[in-house]
């Protein structure tokens, strides 16, 4: 993939509400404007790197790209699992990204336990490949140094 790495961050939106927590796997979901200014050649598809939300600190993640075949949907979708656990949820935040690798194209599955295993497998692979030196050093990425906001109670 030539554009990586990739930056990008927008807003966090609602997603169909399939309710991938229940399953364990949350995905925060990008609105369709920074969908739609992906550039061309970026391909559907499994991808690993780097997220923050706000200006909150940067963990581990990996993001899928398409049309999630096994939904059919009709819509291209951008979500991103963040290796993290947290403690509520974050609509309407700011969601930071650094895509550095991608790990796979997207595929349909049988049932959906295999769904599942296979986006487990996809968080294992991105955990091991994030801990390279070339990732490593994105993570401080200056992307990354978000200002904290302006304390608003004081002056
Ligand atoms: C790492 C990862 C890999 C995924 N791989 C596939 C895939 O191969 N095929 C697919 O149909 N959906 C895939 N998905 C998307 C899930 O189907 C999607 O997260 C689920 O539909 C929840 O959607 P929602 O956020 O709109 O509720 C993947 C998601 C993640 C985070
Ligand atoms: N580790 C996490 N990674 C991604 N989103 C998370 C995480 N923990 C909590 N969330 C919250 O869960 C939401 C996504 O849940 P999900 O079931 O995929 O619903 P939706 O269909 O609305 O995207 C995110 O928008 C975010 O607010
Ligand atoms: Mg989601």
């Amino acid at each position: 993939m030539r554009h990586l790495p990739y930056f990008c961050r927008g807003q966090v939106v609602r997603g169909f509400g399939r309710g991938s927590k229940q399953l364990g796997i949350p995905t925060a979901n990008f609105p369709e404007q920074v969908i739609d200014n992906l550039p061309a050649d970026v391909s559907t598809g499994i991808y690993y790197g780097w997220a923050s939300v706000g200006s909150g600190d940067v963990h581990k993640m990996v993001v899928s790209i398409g049309w999630n075949p096994y939904y059919k949907n009709t819509k291209k979708s951008m979500e991103t699992h963040i290796m993290h656990t947290f403690k509520e949820d974050f609509y309407g935040e700011i969601l930071n990204v650094a895509i550095v690798g991608y790990l796979r194209p997207e595929k349909n599955f049988d049932s959906l336990e295999s769904l599942i295993s296979a986006i487990q497998g996809d968080i294992e692979e991105a955990k091991k490949r994030l801990d390279l030196p070339e990732h490593l050093k994105l993570k401080e990425d200056n992307f990354f140094q978000v200002p904290k906001s302006k304390i608003m109670n004081g002056h």
